[in-house]
């Protein structure tokens, strides 16, 4: 994970007159317990990776928590990005942190891999911070600003801002999947979130279908209109009348600043040594993902094992380089599959490997950026084994640094990014067999095929980047908020032409804001 050491402290006021906010549950830095008390380490998951670009893109501010519980920070900036911290309590850790946020909602919006849990005390956890963050929205946003709240830790965050500054335009980015009515409505407080949703003008999901759930709740719950993406809010108890936008917005990566990465020689360099180190086979295959039960690792293992065991691969060909990046790891069912992942991956070598040839390798930390294109250009085949994943940036990561046009994809279904990679060999996850069957295609496939695939897909990661994601979003947003009596068309065909917005202050290396052919 890299290091950031330059924060530079400033005074609580400083930020309080900022046009663009983004808030989300953790800054892009936290706490690094090795650098004692001035270093910053970047915090994990693919939000940071993506927003932190946008963030240094252009002036604004970044709430959020810096990862450890009872201590006060001052607002500062790292990196030139303008932070103001939020600080939780070991308490708000325990119930709105690992219990509401991650022992309810995430495995609920996860398709229910594991069972979620309900408690009140934590759901009075998720209130009473969510007012705290909308609290620090409303002393640092200047007048008229425009506010980016992301993620299922503040969902009532965009109705609480409303009430406090309705001069604010108030967008609002799911990062994981939104579940179908079928599992969402078991969750006693469905209709509070979605009452805190629809403060924001702009709501934005990762796929199409992702979108319609949400809509569909609101319809089936709330008796709302929906047409379209539109939602109608009527004049009630809760806000008063309006008009919000729920559509998909397939989140991205920054593929330039990868593609200058993979072209370093010094990190060619070190990709050369890391398949020399794993004792140069012909095929290293790579997975990278935080040790999360959404992310398929055990399924991926069990595959691998087999195709082993059945002498479909042999460890004199092939390795598994494993990284599993701690996560959450006070968790329960977190514990539980760290235990399940090393006991497949002890049995594998122990039962497959020979002295001086390891079938897996695997990696219980974090890595910095460059390390980890090294990885990627290490890699022949990459094992992205989801059993759902709102986006998935570690595929996309791959994809861009591939400039060779080089390297298979084995990409699960329930990913958000099957929708856009398309040359991937996609797999069922939960069938082993089609597993075995798409890692042994990858692994076989001819170069002639694996360069047409991998073409199209860099092709759609070089007009899919975060930058334009950002853009397309912010630039909606401002136009709904703008104009919220206007029709704006569910395909705009392009974005209108402004001044002086947010979305206009974002430095891009690519102009032009491609409509996306996911939008719906
Ligand atoms: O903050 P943590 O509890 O340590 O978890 C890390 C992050 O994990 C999740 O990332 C998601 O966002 C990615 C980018 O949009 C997406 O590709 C991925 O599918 C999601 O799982 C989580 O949503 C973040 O809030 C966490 O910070
Ligand atoms: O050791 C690591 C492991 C992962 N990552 C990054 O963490 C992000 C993971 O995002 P993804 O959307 O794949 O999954 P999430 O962890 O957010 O669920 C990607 O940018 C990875 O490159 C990293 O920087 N170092």
């Amino acid at each position: 994970m890299d290091t950031v050491n330059s924060a530079e402290t400033t005074s609580a006021s400083a930020y309080g007159d900022s046009d663009f906010v983004v808030v989300a549950n953790r800054l892009p830095v936290d706490r690094d317990p090795a650098e004692g008390s001035q270093g910053w380490r970047t915090s994990p998951g693919g939000l940071v990776t993506a927003v932190a670009p946008v963030m240094k893109s252009q002036e604004g501010a970044w709430i959020g928590w810096t990862g450890v519980a009872d201590v006060d920070f001052d607002p500062f900036t790292i990196d030139g990005m303008h932070l103001v911290p939020v600080t939780l309590t070991s308490e708000d850790v325990l119930r709105y942190y690992e219990g509401f946020s991650n022992a309810t909602l995430w495995p609920l919006y996860h398709d229910v891999i594991v069972p979620p849990e309900f408690h009140r005390t934590w759901w009075d956890s998720y209130v009473r911070v969510n007012e705290r963050f909308a609290a620090k929205v409303a002393e640092v946003a200047a007048e008229g600003a425009t506010v980016w709240v992301h993620d299922y830790q503040l969902q009532l965050v965009p109705q609480l801002v409303r009430r406090m500054r309705p001069d604010l335009a108030i967008g609002f980015f799911n990062h994981i999947p939104f579940p179908p009515f079928e599992l969402f409505g078991q969750l006693p407080w469905r209709d509070e979130i979605l009452r805190g949703l629809l403060g924001a003008d702009l709501i934005g999901f990762q796929r199409p279908a992702d979108a319609a759930n949400f809509r569909r709740a609101v319809r089936g719950r709330l008796n709302f209109t929906t047409k379209g993406s539109t939602v109608a809010v009527p004049a009630g108890d809760f806000l008063p009348e309006h008009t919000v936008r729920a559509e998909a917005f397939p989140i991205s990566i920054d593929t330039p600043y990868l593609e200058e990465l993979a072209r370093d020689p010094k990190i060619i360099e070190r990709a050369r040594q890391i398949r020399e180190e794993v004792g140069n086979p012909k095929v290293v295959m790579l997975g990278v993902d935080r040790m999360d039960y959404t992310k398929g690792i055990r399924h991926r293992l069990k595959a691998f094992g087999e195709l082993l065991a059945e002498g479909k691969l042999d460890i004199e060909d092939v390795v598994l380089i494993q990284i599993a990046t701690p996560s959450r790891e006070r968790l329960e069912q977190y514990k539980i599959i760290r235990h399940d992942v090393e006991l497949a991956v002890g049995r594998i070598n122990g039962e497959q490997a020979e002295v001086g040839s390891i079938a897996v390798h695997y990696l219980h930390h974090s890595y910095p950026r460059d390390e980890m294109t090294a990885f990627f250009l290490a890699a022949d085949v990459m094992l992205v084994t989801a059993l759902r994943d709102g986006m998935n940036l570690v595929a996309k990561e791959y994809v861009a640094c591939r400039r060779r046009d080089d390297g298979a994809l084995v990409l699960s279904e329930f990913t958000g990014a099957a929708d856009q990679l398309k040359g991937a060999v996609m797999v069922n996850p939960h069938d082993i067999g089609n597993l075995k069957a798409g890692i042994l295609d990858a692994v076989q496939m001819d170069q002639k095929t694996r360069s047409r695939r991998m073409k199209q897909m860099r092709k759609k990661i070089a007009t899919d980047t975060v930058s334009i994601w950002s853009k397309r979003f912010l630039a909606e947003l401002e136009a709904i908020h703008t104009n919220p009596e206007a029709i704006i068309p569910d395909r705009p065909a392009a974005l209108p032409d402004r001044s002086t917005t947010a979305s206009d202050r974002i430095t891009s290396t690519v102009d032009t804001p491609a409509p996306s052919e996911d939008h719906q």
